[in-house]
């Protein structure tokens, strides 16, 4: 099995849903490396001490950025961010610069229950597929 590189956030009123769902899907997440913010993260090892799961800075700290970064970097296969959307963040652009890099790279991006239940029940999420990288020439070449 190829192993992929997951990252997991959940903003406080999903974190609890997000332990759930990986409870729910161990079978095909186990195996996997994962990349976490924070908070996330160690409630993660917490409940799936078995995982391999590395947490990063807590989201409000930076955490979310670093994962932007490692999706810039092409090191992020998958985005799931379980994420509420009725409390203000006090990050809220660095949660924004986050998914508009998944959305840029052309990352599978869940940011929610269902999509993340598709995600990992598609026969894509088992076999070695890639997504199409994009192509940044004509914005790299842009005249100036
Ligand atoms: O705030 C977050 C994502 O925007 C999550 O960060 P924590 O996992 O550190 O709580």
């Amino acid at each position: 099995m190829e192993r992929k590189c997951i990252a997991l956030v959940a903003h406080d009123a999903r974190k609890r849903d997000l332990i759930t769902w990986i409870g729910a899907h161990l079978r095909s997440l186990s195996g996997h490396i994962f990349y976490a913010t924070g908070t996330t993260g160690g409630r993660v090892k917490e409940a799936f001490p078995d995982l391999d799961v590395t947490p990063l800075k807590s989201g409000p700290l930076g955490g979310d950025q670093q994962i932007g970064a490692m999706i810039a970097e092409g090191r992020v296969d998958l985005l799931v961010f379980f994420v509420d959307p009725m409390t203000a963040q006090p990050h809220d652009v660095d949660v924004k610069a986050l998914t508009r890099l998944a959305t840029l790279y052309n990352v599978p991006f869940a940011c929610n229950e269902a999509t993340a239940d598709m995600v990992v029940s598609s026969p894509l999420f088992t076999d070695s597929y890639r997504p199409r990288p994009v192509d940044f020439r004509s914005y790299e070449g842009r005249q100036l």
